[in-house]
């Protein structure tokens, strides 16, 4: 019997920065290799600036790597995150691939419900059922329902927080990328997190997460990578920021 294809392969990645003003290459992570399967949570650890955001981000192809490739089995085929054409990863992104940072991109006078429901009007979901999960989300994830019809640019920064988790986590991906999720949650959003986590997982999401405080996910991680410490030198490379 043949051994299962990991839905993510990361192969020998590395990410460098340019400083300008130094005229010097910062190396926020080099050589990093992991596979990732369906339904797997892997937990990426690492000092302050080691590299985790720029590592998820790279992933999610806002940049492009130096080195190394991201293989990822779509629904439509095997593809090369680190390589692909901006209009495969923009689809990917709509379909496949969610990415939750901690803070909500609040588009001007947008009701929270309406954000919520925008990824089920977009798969197809008819007003009234899109309406209908949207406020459940919003309530497990503790919106008060007098802020439903409201715009989130004035929301305190956990309300926006829970919006945005609202919205990322009502479709299941394929793979999902945490850039710390709970970093200005209280306790019951968390744990409604927790609790949405756990059901992806079992759905088969596979999750890579960085997490402040790690313990709020203890019972979901399955794997844990620790980057090293980055490395400045001199040399000078391209820049390689897209603009996705
Ligand atoms: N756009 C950028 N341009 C230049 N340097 C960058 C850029 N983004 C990140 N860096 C640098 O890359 C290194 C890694 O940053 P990154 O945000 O990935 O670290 P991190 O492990 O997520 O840190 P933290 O735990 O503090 O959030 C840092 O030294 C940072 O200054």
């Amino acid at each position: 019997m043949t051994a299962p294809m990991p839905l993510l392969r990361v192969e020998g990645l590395s990410k460098t920065f340019r400083m300008y003003h130094l005229d010097a290459m910062l190396h926020a992570f080099e050589g990093v290799s992991f596979d990732l399967f369906k339904g797997e949570f892997l937990l990426l650890r690492g000092h302050n600036g080691a590299g985790k955001s720029t590592l998820l981000r790279t992933i999610w192809r806002s940049y492009r790597p130096v080195a190394g490739h991201v293989w990822y089995q779509s629904g439509l085929g095997d593809i090369d995150l680190a390589n692909a054409a901006d209009v495969d990863i923009a689809l990917l992104r709509r379909r496949e691939i969610g990415f939750v940072t901690q803070f909500l991109n609040a588009r001007p006078r947008v009701a929270a419900q309406d954000i919520v429901a925008e990824p089920l009007l977009l798969a197809g979901y008819g007003q009234a059922e899109a309406l209908e999960q949207a406020r459940h989300w919003l309530d497990q994830f503790g919106v008060r329902p007098e802020l439903w019809r409201a715009y989130p640019s004035t929301f305190s920064g956990g309300e926006q927080q829970k919006v945005n988790l609202a919205r990322a986590l009502i479709l299941p991906q394929r793979l999902l990328l945490l850039d710390e999720p709970t970093a200005s949650l209280d306790v019951g959003a968390r744990a409604a997190l927790v609790r949405r986590l756990r059901d992806l997982k079992s759905q088969g999401v596979a999750i890579i997460g960085v997490f402040h405080h790690p313990g709020d996910v203890a019972e979901l991680i399955d794997r844990e990578i620790n980057l090293a410490t980055r490395v400045v030198s001199e040399q000078t490379e391209r820049e390689d920021h897209v603009a996705l």
